[in-house]
């Protein structure tokens, strides 16, 4: 107790000097609940992944775009009660407006369509890296932020869209060394879950909603499905039929189940037309029919997919499929095609982690420019200046220190080589260079003498 007591008063003692109160510092030194600090570490991490997202859309010929993070709550009122509308971060602003953090991106790629009326050439291909947010309560104790690589094809009705989406999802994970021995995508199309409605007479207005209760049968079970969905106005055979249709295992059992109806027919032939397309693109071992995948968004409306991983540890990857109705719902005057995906950051990362596929990502520091006394600062800073405009990194030693300290400041910010600006060699237009990535010991660091170089030919 005693220990604990002295460690308690040291460390308000130490708050006490920081300007903070006995019982710790001024402020919290937490992020906001749910959200996540990026240090420069972490930073480092996070760029290498956006890179690999924007390395794929460019080899796909995608180019991004961005919007604000905040939007009128208008944009995601949605009536197939969709958890991700129920969970919106919005507040009315000081000038009475309803806005919300945006809580995913395609309702804002197809506002910004829309504002550009029928100037935009179609079709487009368009990605974007947002950050989105929903207000989660803090008992579940879940992330109210994440980042979601955004990938879209707005204009094209055919099946060649949903194929190229599907190629870019395989070739990015390809890009950090996932196989498909990891992660598969499952493939269904909601065509038929129409047919199905349409089998049974039920209107297409409670489609959505059917949707979105299906897309809970792996959480709540068939049982509670077929309730929910006879809570929704649909008799107990289509929803025992429904709920039936999404254990389908073959292309050829669905054929079955929904017989030669028109609606049904065009998914069949859609979902054949991909799988032959996969297979072209190469990427066919990647892809398998599940009836099971609905997805949790109301707006999709044909082919839907998501990425998982083949242990079954982690939720699901990613996302995506069609939403032809979309842009009408927000008032086009026609009707515009699309497909997309959502791909977050943290399930791909927990992932990369598992396989050990994160890279060990370190400063990119050319040379440490070290001046010899106060006087030398003067010479020291236009070697810098010259290494620089030469494109390199240059960290200048702020403080003058003891070449011990300076070489202990090199190896933090991974210096690759040392500069140091002495009077005898500066005397003669030269600087003294050691390089730090030889592996020596901390003695054999100090005894090099390193290269007397003219500072002409640092560059
Ligand atoms: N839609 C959404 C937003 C933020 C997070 Br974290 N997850 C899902």
């Amino acid at each position: 107790l005693k220990k604990e007591a002295a460690k308690a008063a040291k460390a308000a003692k130490k708050a006490e000097a920081k300007g903070g109160t006995p019982a710790g510092p001024a402020i919290s030194t937490e992020p906001p609940s749910g959200t996540r600090d990026f240090f420069p570490a972490e930073m480092r991490t996070r760029n290498w992944l956006f890179a690999k997202f924007r390395e794929t859309a460019r080899q796909l010929a995608f180019v991004e775009y961005d919007a604000p993070v905040l939007e009128a709550e208008q944009l995601y009122v949605r009536k197939g009660g969709e958890e991700i509308t129920q969970q919106m971060y919005n507040f009315t602003d000081k000038d009475g407006k309803a806005v919300s953090l945006r809580p995913e991106m395609t309702p804002t790629l197809a506002r910004m369509i829309l504002s550009l009326g029928g100037k935009v050439l179609l079709p487009v291909k368009w990605f974007s890296i947002p950050q989105c947010w929903r207000f989660e309560t803090v008992q579940r104790g879940r992330k109210r932020e994440h980042f979601q690589w955004n990938m879209d094809i707005v204009g094209e009705a055919s099946i060649a869209a949903e194929a190229e989406l599907l190629a870019g999802v395989t070739s990015f994970f390809k890009s950090v060394g996932v196989t498909s021995a990891d992660v598969g995508i499952k493939v269904n199309s909601r065509k038929v879950l129409a047919a199905i409605l349409k089998m049974y007479g039920i209107d297409d207005d409670k489609f959505e909603a059917v949707c979105v209760i299906v897309d809970k049968l792996d959480k709540i079970g068939p049982d509670e499905t077929v309730q929910l969905l006879r809570d929704a106005q649909v008799s107990d055979e289509a929803a025992r039929k429904i709920v039936a249709s999404l254990s389908l295992r073959s292309i050829g059992e669905l054929q079955e189940l929904v017989g030669e109806h028109p609606v049904a027919a065009d998914a069949m032939r859609e979902m054949k037309e991909l799988f032959a397309l996969a297979e072209a693109y190469g990427f066919g071992d990647w892809i398998l029919f599940d009836a099971s995948v609905v997805r949790g968004l109301a707006y999709y409306t044909g082919i839907v997919f998501e990425g998982f991983d083949r242990k079954g540890e982690l939720r699901a990857i990613c996302g995506g499929g069609r939403y032809d109705k979309l842009l009408s719902l927000y008032g086009s005057p026609t009707v515009v095609p699309a497909c997309g995906f959502g791909f977050g950051d943290c399930v791909i990362m927990e992932l990369l982690q598992e396989k050990g596929l994160l890279p060990h990502l370190e400063p990119e520091v050319d040379f440490v420019v070290c001046p010899f006394n106060a006087e030398m600062r003067l010479h020291a800073v236009q070697v810098a200046a010259t290494l620089r405009a030469a494109g390199y990194a240059v960290d200048v030693l702020l403080a003058n220190k003891r070449a011990d300290k300076a070489f202990s400041y090199a190896d933090r910010v991974s210096g690759r080589r040392m500069v140091f600006v002495a009077p005898d060699e500066w005397d003669k237009g030269s600087v003294r260079v050691k390089d730090l990535r030889l592996e020596r010991s901390e003695e054999e660091k100090l005894a090099d003498r390193g290269i007397e170089l003219p500072v002409a030919e640092l560059v």
